[in-house]
């Protein structure tokens, strides 16, 4: 049975899910596997839970009851003390965490993420962190930094490394934004009220102006181009902000109150379209000539675009083999459950290809 402690940094709505995941699956995975997943270190921002036997079912009771202040090399005292596989999962939106990618690296944890930071930081950063699991041996996997579940850094990383030329990649990169520009055709309610909503049910980032100003949407598609080879920086991509500029340095509380603000200028939007439009949030990845947009259009509502219902996101790529008839990928882009459920299908992916600590049992 190959023994691998899991670290998880986060536990809102991507963390708690996950870990409910893994305490669900644990048999299946001994059983089909040969894998004991077992959750050894939980951590917020400010106090972490430990547990060399790994958490149970009230792992939540224990937090609040037993978890102690962290501290910075809390996870690494705990975790030099086994020869086991470790992995670390990113659950936060920390620009912080994410600077620490190599320290975690330096302490032979392999990494696993939702968070789309580390990926987007200066094209040096993006290197060094590559250099080091070349060095360390080590495995970073981060299926969820785009189309959370879906299968898209895989398709596109296979493309790539098989020696495909890529050409385009377009879609609804946002799961949130999906879900908030489909609803706000659709229904007549305030555009803020939708957006309180999607950010209720867990589907918008921990601030909703990181999807709303475009930025997230644009560290997905550097995520790929990077993916694709590009070498490029966050700066380089034109990107559409829906945030008014007023609310854009108040902090999350003050937005929150101040939402309705952005009611006027959406409805604006909204009012100008024809019958048979609907305004969907798109991105587009020029391989070929580096371009990156991000920006929200009128499209007519019986293109694929125009028909997404939920959240889903809806990705195509053109290449060479996919040159006029793009490999389309499509299905709910956001959400506590599918993110999860994307973050452990890297977990079983790092555990099963990593190298073996048998431990009897
Ligand atoms: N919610 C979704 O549908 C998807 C989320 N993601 C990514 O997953 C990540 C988490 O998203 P959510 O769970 O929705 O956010 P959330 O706000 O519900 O949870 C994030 C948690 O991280 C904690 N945190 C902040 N800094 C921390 C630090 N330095 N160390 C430990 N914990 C820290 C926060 O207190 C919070 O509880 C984000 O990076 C997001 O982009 C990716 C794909 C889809
Ligand atoms: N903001 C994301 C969801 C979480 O990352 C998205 O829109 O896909």
């Amino acid at each position: 049975m190959k023994q691998i402690h899991l670290y998880i940094f986060g536990i809102g709505n991507v963390g708690s899910t996950l870990i409910n995941q893994v305490l669900q699956s644990h048999s299946f995975f001994k059983n089909k596997h040969n894998l004991d997943l077992k959750i050894i270190g939980l951590a917020n921002s400010k106090r972490v839970l430990i547990d060399p036997n790994g958490m149970t079912q009230k792992w939540k009771e224990d937090f609040s009851s037993i978890s102690i202040v962290r501290e910075s090399d809390s996870f690494y005292k705990v975790a030099n003390l086994y020869d086991v596989t470790k992995i670390a999962i990113d659950a936060t939106a920390s620009k912080e965490l994410s600077q620490h990618y190599p320290e975690l690296l330096d302490h032979n944890f392999n990494i696993i993420t939702a968070n789309k930071i580390a990926n987007t930081l200066s094209q040096s950063f993006y290197d060094v962190i590559r250099t080091a699991l070349k060095n360390k041996g080590l495995q970073f996997e981060y299926e969820t930094n785009v189309g959370a579940g879906l299968p898209i850094i895989n398709a596109v990383r296979d493309l790539y490394n098989s020696g495909e030329q890529l050409f385009a990649i377009n879609g609804v990169f946002s799961g949130s934004l999906s879900y908030i520009f489909n609803r706000f055709s659709e229904e007549n309610k305030p555009f803020s009220e939708i957006v309180i909503d999607a950010l209720k049910d867990g589907y918008t980032e921990p601030d909703p102006r990181e999807d709303l100003s475009g930025n997230d949407v644009a560290r997905k598609l550097l995520v790929l181009a990077r993916e694709a080879g590009l070498k490029l920086e966050f700066d380089d991509i034109e990107i559409d902000n829906l945030v008014i500029p007023s609310l854009r340095t108040a902090s999350l509380n003050q937005f929150l109150d101040q939402v309705t603000l952005l009611d006027e200028v959406l409805q604006e939007k909204k009012d100008a379209l024809a019958s048979d439009q609907v305004l969907r949030h798109l991105g587009e990845l020029d391989v070929v000539n580096g371009v990156l947009k991000v920006s929200l259009k009128a499209v007519p509502k019986s293109s694929p675009a125009g028909q997404l219902k939920g959240s889903d996101g809806f990705f195509e790529i053109y290449s060479e083999s996919y040159a006029s008839h793009p490999l389309v990928i499509k299905g709910a882009g956001a959400g506590r459950e599918v993110t999860a459920r994307g973050l452990l299908s890297d977990i079983i992916k790092v555990s099963k290809t990593c190298k073996e600590v048998l431990v009897a049992g």
